[in-house]
């Protein structure tokens, strides 16, 4: 018994030697990795920025135009800076070679997006686009999207819509009189109803009275592009301080029932259709019930949520750009002329603009890209989020890290542009090969650039060109009560994407030989 005993005492103690050693041994490996990591942390400073204060880092510092806040403190530290969003460590990128760096050549470090607390709301859970993070499930909905969706070949097949959609536009402004009256129109309001009509045929096949969804789409972009403190100091974010989360579920509900019966309507008339692919639910649709998808089980939500994303992409961006080149032809009424007589000399006074001849517009193109230089709509893109632990010219960035790239301020670096990046200057493309994505040493990135750029570019250039070409062929535009050029209101408004602060209101005369709608051509 009592050898027994003695054994049992001895393996115990055996047993207890090893736990104690492989205890020692994972003690001593933690604190090793620790202070390797400490080690490597002490080595990389973080960029250079402004000191914040605690908790609330440098939030302070941001107030209704974030990009030009950020600018100017830019201006100061450099164009890898770094400041405290809140809790959260964010590097805000300034100039062409910074932003190489981040969009092309660690692209893929920096492809992630942050979880924000509305995205459950804004896209059912992350299951859009725009909002979801890096990884097998983004790379899924991505290929959906640029194979199936936004391809050359959907592009062509709306061409007739927005013919008769731009055409319409036209024929507004001539039928109510306005352009023989001599009357001033809202071109803001003008120029946002046709890409909304626009966006709601190509999507949904059509355009009815139920398709209230500007309210959504604001408060969609307002949650993504305001600085929700929830999001920046997460203890907060149960209060909602600000009151947002009320408004967003609000809306979230509202779209979601109009979109289940829009949905449930196509499914219905599929069976009728004989497979005939009329919109993008139509092709969405297709997609789930092949049920082709390998990573990604593909339902409604997924639906709902891409068409989300696309309303709020592809509605703001277009009217953003087509308002901002306006209001700086209003203000350069030289340049809007020499538009004008390219467009006489291209297309000529008895037609209207067919798609056909955007390519041949050279100066209008100058004016668009100009205007996008000067005016990004998404100013400071939508958030990125570093995927792993980098050091990047000698500064460490930690994983989890924002990043913001700060187009806005690329668009007026003297070093890129010269001394006259602040003026409108359509002529220094003249001779540049330079695309909207980065091709010319990252001078102009719009649509951002690398993996996560904008995969809408071409049907959102295509839109904004031939509004822009139809209403300068069509009318001479002028301020209305004598206003001068030089007194236009250029103010911004920042909501994710940058807009107008005022509308654009100017007296239309018609321009052409002979009144050619799309219903007489
Ligand atoms: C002139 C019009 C447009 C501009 C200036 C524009 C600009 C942008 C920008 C700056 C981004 C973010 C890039 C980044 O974070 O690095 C973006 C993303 C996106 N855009 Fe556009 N866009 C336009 C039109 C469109 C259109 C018409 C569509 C679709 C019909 C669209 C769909 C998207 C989507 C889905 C994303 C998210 C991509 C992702 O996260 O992978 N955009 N766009």
């Amino acid at each position: 018994m009592r050898k027994n005993n003695t054994n049992t005492t001895t393996t115990t103690m055996a047993a207890n030697s090893w736990i104690i050693a492989l205890a020692s041994t994972a003690l001593i490996t933690a604190v090793m990795i620790i202070m390797m990591r400490i080690k490597k942390h002490k080595r990389a400073v973080l960029p250079p920025g402004p000191r914040g204060l605690p908790i609330l880092g440098n939030l302070h510092m941001l107030g209704d135009l974030p990009h030009q806040d950020l600018h100017k403190l830019s201006q100061k530290y450099g164009p890898i800076m770094h400041i405290r969003l809140g809790l959260v460590p964010t590097i805000v990128v300034s100039s062409p070679k910074a932003a190489e760096l981040f969009l092309k050549t660690h692209d893929l470090v920096f492809s992630g997006r942050p979880s924000i607390q509305g995205s459950k709301y804004i896209s059912y859970g992350r299951k859009g686009l725009a909002f979801a993070g890096y990884g097998p499930y983004w790379r899924e909905i991505r290929k959906l999207c640029t194979l199936e969706l936004f391809t050359s070949a959907k592009i062509e097949m709306f061409r007739a819509m927005r013919r008769e959609e731009v055409g319409g536009l036209v024929e507004v402004v001539v039928v109510k009189g306005a352009a023989e009256d001599r009357r001033a129109v809202c071109v803001s309001e003008m120029v946002e109803k046709v890409v909304e009509d626009m966006t709601y045929r190509m999507v949904f096949g059509g355009k009815d009275d139920r398709f209230h969804f500007r309210p959504i789409i604001n408060e969609v972009l307002a949650f993504a592009g305001g600085f929700n403190v929830g999001d920046y100091v997460p203890f907060l974010a149960p209060f909602d301080v600000q009151g947002l989360l009320p408004r967003m579920k609000a809306a979230s509900k509202n779209f979601d029932v109009v979109i289940e019966k829009i949905i449930e309507e196509h499914i219905k008339d599929a069976k009728e259709q004989n497979g005939q692919v009329r919109d993008f639910i139509d092709v969405m649709l297709s997609l789930m019930e092949s049920n082709s998808m390998k990573q990604v089980q593909f339902g409604k939500d997924n639906i709902k949520a891409i068409i989300l994303d696309v309303l709020g992409a592809a509605m703001d961006t277009s009217v953003n750009v087509v308002n901002w080149a306006f209001a700086e032809l209003l203000r350069h009424p030289k340049l809007m002329k020499r538009v004008q007589d390219e467009l006489r000399d291209v297309v000529g006074m008895d037609r209207m603009v067919e798609e056909t001849d955007l390519p041949k517009l050279n100066y209008l193109n100058m004016v668009i890209k100009e205007t996008m230089r000067l005016h990004p709509v998404a100013p400071l893109l939508i958030p990125h989020e570093s995927t792993e632990d980098i050091t990047i010219n000698g500064y460490f960035i930690p994983k989890k890290s924002r990043v913001i790239v700060n187009v806005w301020t690329i668009g007026r670096d003297p070093n890129a542009w010269s001394e006259d990046a602040e003026e409108f200057n359509p002529d220094r493309f003249i001779g540049i090969d330079m695309d909207f994505v980065g091709s010319h040493e990252f001078q102009l990135i719009p649509f951002g650039s690398g993996r996560r750029s904008c995969p809408g570019m071409q049907l959102g250039l295509v839109e904004v060109q031939l509004i822009l070409a139809q209403l300068l062929h069509c009318f001479n535009w002028e301020l209305p009560d004598g206003a001068s050029p030089c007194d236009l209101d250029m103010s911004e408004k920042f909501n994710l994407t940058m807009a107008r602060a005022s509308s654009l209101h100017c007296i239309p005369s018609y321009r052409l030989n002979t009144l050619k709608t799309s219903k007489t051509t």
